[in-house]
């Protein structure tokens, strides 16, 4: 049984979309800015109107409370939104050892998120969807702030959770990170996803 499953998940400006995605897959999606993406990512977590169906394991969407799925399904942003003053408190338990290899600085946590560069931001963005520990993750353009060495850092984070059992569909402008991360890849153009094969 898949991990996760769209039938026809369709709405006006996007779709239909039919995929399926096991445990320990990543479905890279790329395509020309306005294509769709973020809208197909952002109707699998039920953050935006749509038609169709989901499924997480089998269980339609509709069978369980939306915060439930939307624990289950998590959205990161491309631009994530920061709602309390310090870096911390947007954790339970910050998330030194990932942080570090993410090559951020110890004392993170402790500073205010407007001190916080671009990049850290994003990077900080990531730690928080990763510590939701949810089996599907749908991420939009994780990378994009990044240099080329925190991208790699962080590809080596997302490969470690695809090794246990996390589903990833990731958006990204990137052709290369999308072979190095994908388990499988697709282009979204004209709303709908055509699947692209891997150059590695
Ligand atoms: N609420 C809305 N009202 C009107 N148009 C919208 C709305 N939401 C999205 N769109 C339009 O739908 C299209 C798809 O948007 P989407 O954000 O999914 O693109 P994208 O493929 O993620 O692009 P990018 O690569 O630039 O992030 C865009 O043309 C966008 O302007």
């Amino acid at each position: 049984m898949p991990r996760l499953q769209l039938i026809a998940l369709r709405s006006p400006r996007a779709g239909p979309f039919d995929l399926s995605l096991e445990p320990g897959e990543c479905l890279a999606v790329t395509g020309p800015s306005g294509a769709g993406k973020s809208l197909m990512l952002r109707m699998i977590a039920d953050l935006d109107p749509h038609d169709g169906e989901a499924l997480l394991d089998g269980r339609p969407r509709a069978a369980m409370p939306a915060p439930d799925w939307r624990r289950r399904v998590v959205y990161g942003a491309s631009e994530s939104g920061w709602w309390l003053d310090q870096v911390g408190a947007h954790f339970k338990t910050p998330p030194v050892e990932a942080a570090t290899a993410l090559g951020l600085p110890q004392d993170i946590f402790a500073r205010p998120v407007a001190s916080c560069s671009t990049g850290e931001r994003q990077r900080l963005a990531l730690l928080r969807v990763l510590a939701l520990d949810a089996p599907v993750l749908l991420l939009d353009e994780p990378t994009g702030a990044l240099d080329p060495e925190a991208v790699l850092r962080a590809e080596d984070l997302l490969r470690q959770r695809l090794a246990a059992g996390t589903s990833i569909l990731m958006v990204t402008h990137d052709p290369a990170q999308a072979n190095r991360v994908g388990t499988a890849c697709a282009v979204l153009e004209g709303g709908r996803l055509q699947v692209a094969t891997l150059t590695r």
